[in-house]
């Protein structure tokens, strides 16, 4: 082809690209005219005060709506499918009605059904599509796009490669930020998947399992709009993780989600202090709960008879009657419930004790007076008929009490301050704290309860400090659950999240955990309680453990909770850390004795991983001059710093201003560029080989290593 011909073809395509690039345009304008007049009609009806309870349910709908629209200012279109018959559709982070009654959607919100496949059409499987489209913007303005056919004549095992791989190499702010417009298959399949039951998620580093955890919360909510009513819980490894992805969910256009840590589910009680990782394994294992239950259940009172005082009278419940009370009110129910049911029955029976008695008096009375009537009458029958006729004998003065007498009677007997301390002292109210410290400091309590520990193990409990570390948590939770509250605690609060976050038995409708393979045993106890219908999704990776617990498996770490009944979804691909830096994992990921590989890169950085030798007293100031030299190759971006535990104190000094952390806190978080610290140090803790993985996988250009000679 001649030369001028080329340049003919080139400047038709450009022609053809700026025309397809205005009419984008075009549309994106109208999406945000339409976008601007729905909020400014919102706005409107949100300024009138809502008159009754209906009203203000809508109003929260309205208020949710508002702030999904006014998130979407980024992004309000990021991608187009054309079918095969020549349907053309926008997707966008929220949906946008037509301004017609009937007319077709300007905006398809992605989570829609309808939005599917412009995630999973492949050439293979195009599903009715002929092409796929990622339109890049910038607030209002349409910057570029990339067309994929869906022909086969272009092969790529990713999605929008063009736009995913533009978001990747983008500089990290220190907040996480959405991947609507750039899902992966593998991705969109588990933020889709059925939310019945248990799913696992693995993947390796980088794989995408927290942006994909976040996505599925917010197609959840968006696709069972129910769910906003008892929340979503999302549940991180730390506070500064949970405050690196906090960003992302408003954004997807959500807010009916609480986010804790497993240290922070428990409303009232918290971490006191740090704890040996030996006895944090002993007290995540999951036979503490049949444990605590038999020693809850040692606490109940022994069935004998009770006595009661009433208005200077006794009645005594004989131990028959307490035996069967016992029972029926145990079964099924916590301790206090049981408690609960049991007092309302004594005070039934008790009540009905003394109608019976005041009967009976009154019928003896009433004997008596009528023999006395008698006599009297017959004293006078002769003289007058005044008593016939007056009424005042026989069945008249029956002596049984009206409902409402009973009824009063009952209301009393409740109230009653020397009944109810009779009972208390019977069946006492029980303190959670309390009972949790009496068993774990009495050596003998420990035996009799839970007699599979060893004596050492019951030594070295009973000889911790008497305040809380992480692993008493699940055990406070799991005991505080067994005994039930003593008064019933309804959270207050407008929104669902505060009345969640203050009621420990409050019932999420789903349950996202990050950094699964982190729980323990009686963590996923504690998980479990706060969604009964296990509509879970954990994701994490199993090779990334560091927590005390043995698990290498997630058969081994989750059977003890879901037995095997949940389904497990596989992540492959690395999207963080770059090719150059992955070659390095393999033997990392060898030597911490999993038998798996690491997922495969997706892109290269073009910069080789580089380390420098430096002697102890050089540490600090080489250090901070690699963080200098880092943050400015990667300015506007971030650099981090992973060092050995024994380390952190003085590197955080020598580096103010830089997040110098270990390799447990950094889990989850990523930087533009890591320096990594002493690596045979991190290697040499326990578990410390799946902790200098985790460090070595926190980059997404650039790794260096100061390694101490
Ligand atoms: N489909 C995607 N589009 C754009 N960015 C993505 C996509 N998938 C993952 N990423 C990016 O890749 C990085 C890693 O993702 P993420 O943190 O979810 O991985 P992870 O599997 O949780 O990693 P780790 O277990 O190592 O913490 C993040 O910057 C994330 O935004």
């Amino acid at each position: 082809m001649p030369l001028n011909n080329v340049t003919t073809l080139v400047a038709e395509d450009s022609a053809a690209h700026t025309g397809a690039t205005a009419q984008e345009q075009l549309i994106l304008d109208e999406a945000f005219a339409r976008r601007d007049g729905i909020l400014q009609h919102l706005e409107a009806e949100l300024a009138t005060p809502a008159q009754d309870a209906v009203e203000q349910a809508r109003m929260r709908m309205l208020v949710r709506r508002r702030a999904e629209l006014q998130h979407a200012e980024q992004g309000l279109i990021f991608g187009r499918i054309d079918a095969l018959d020549a349907t053309v559709r926008h997707l966008g982070r929220v949906g946008i009605p037509s301004p017609s009654d009937n007319g077709d959607p300007l905006v398809i919100d992605w989570r829609a059904p309808a939005a599917r496949a412009f995630y999973t059409a492949t050439p293979v499987d195009p599903q009715g599509q002929a092409r796929r489209r990622h339109i890049r913007t910038q607030g209002r303005t349409v910057i570029s796009f990339e067309d994929e056919p869906l022909d086969g004549s272009r092969a790529s095992e990713l999605v929008g490669e063009g736009a995913l791989l533009a978001a990747l190499g983008e500089r990290r702010t220190g907040q996480m930020s959405t991947a609507a417009a750039t899902l992966q298959r593998e991705q969109d399949d588990v933020v889709r998947a059925d939310s019945r039951g248990p799913l696992v998620v693995q993947g390796g580093p980088g794989t995408g399992k927290t942006v994909v955890a976040l996505h599925r919360v917010a197609y959840l909510l968006f696709t069972y709009p129910k769910l906003a009513a008892q929340g979503v819980l999302v549940i991180g490894p730390s506070p500064r993780f949970l405050d690196y992805i906090g960003q992302v969910l408003p954004a997807l256009g959500e807010t009916a989600i609480v986010s804790a840590t497993c240290d922070t589910l428990v409303p009232g009680v918290g971490v006191e202090r740090l704890e040996q990782r030996e006895l944090a394994e002993i007290k995540g294992r999951a036979l503490w709960q049949q444990g605590l239950a038999r020693y809850c259940a040692s606490r109940l009172p022994q069935p004998a008879g009770v006595e009661l005082l009433w208005e200077g009278e006794r009645y005594t419940i004989d131990e028959t009657q307490t035996a069967r009370t016992i029972a029926s009110a145990t079964s099924g129910r916590s301790y206090h419930g049981a408690r609960a049911v049991f007092i309302q029955q004594v005070q039934d029976q008790l009540t009905d004790a003394v109608v019976a008695r005041s009967e009976a008096t009154m019928a003896q009375v009433e004997d008596g007076l009528e023999d006395l009537l008698r006599d009297f009458d017959a004293v006078f029958t002769h003289t007058d008929n005044r008593a016939a006729s007056s009424g005042a004998t026989g069945t008249d003065v029956d002596g049984m009490l009206t409902e409402e007498d009973i009824e009063l009677l009952r209301e009393k007997i409740a109230d009653d301050d020397g009944v109810n301390a009779t009972l208390q002292r019977w069946w006492p109210t029980l303190d959670t704290t309390r009972e949790l410290r009496r068993l774990l400091d009495d050596e003998a309590l420990l035996e009799q309860w839970v007699p599979e520990l060893t004596d050492a193990e019951r030594g070295l409990i009973a000889g911790e400090p008497r305040t809380w570390a992480s692993s008493d948590l699940p055990l406070y939770d799991a005991l505080a659950d067994l005994l039930g509250d003593a008064i019933p605690n309804n959270g207050q609060g407008e929104f669902m999240s505060d009345r969640a976050s203050a009621q420990r038995d409050w019932v999420y409708g789903h349950v996202v955990i990050d950094e699964a393979q982190e729980l323990s045993e009686m963590q996923w106890q504690m998980v479990m309680r706060r969604c009964p219908s296990r509509s879970i999704t954990a994701v994490g990776d199993i090779d990334q453990a560091e927590a005390p617990h043995r698990h290498t498996t997630w058969q081994e770490a989750v059977s003890a909770a879901f037995g095997d009944r949940w389904t497990e979804a596989q992540l492959s691909i690395c999207y963080r850390t770059p090719m150059e830096v992955m070659a390095l994992t393999g033997a990392v990921l060898r030597n911490a004795g999993s038998q798996n590989e690491p997922p495969r890169a997706v892109r290269a950085a073009g910069i080789e991983p580089w380390e420098l030798s430096v002697t102890e007293g050089e540490l600090a100031a080489e250090a901070a001059r690699a963080v200098e030299q880092l943050s400015a190759r990667w300015k506007g971006g971030m650099v981090g710093v992973i060092a050995p535990m024994e380390r952190l104190t003085a590197l955080r000094e020598a580096l103010p201003g830089t997040p110098v952390l270990s390799a447990s806190d950094a889990k989850g978080l990523e930087w533009d560029a890591t320096l990594l610290i002493d690596a045979p140090s991190i290697a040499a803790a326990p578990r410390g080989w799946n902790g200098l993985y985790v460090a070595l996988t926190r980059c997404t250009q650039e790794l260096g290593q100061l390694l101490v000679r």
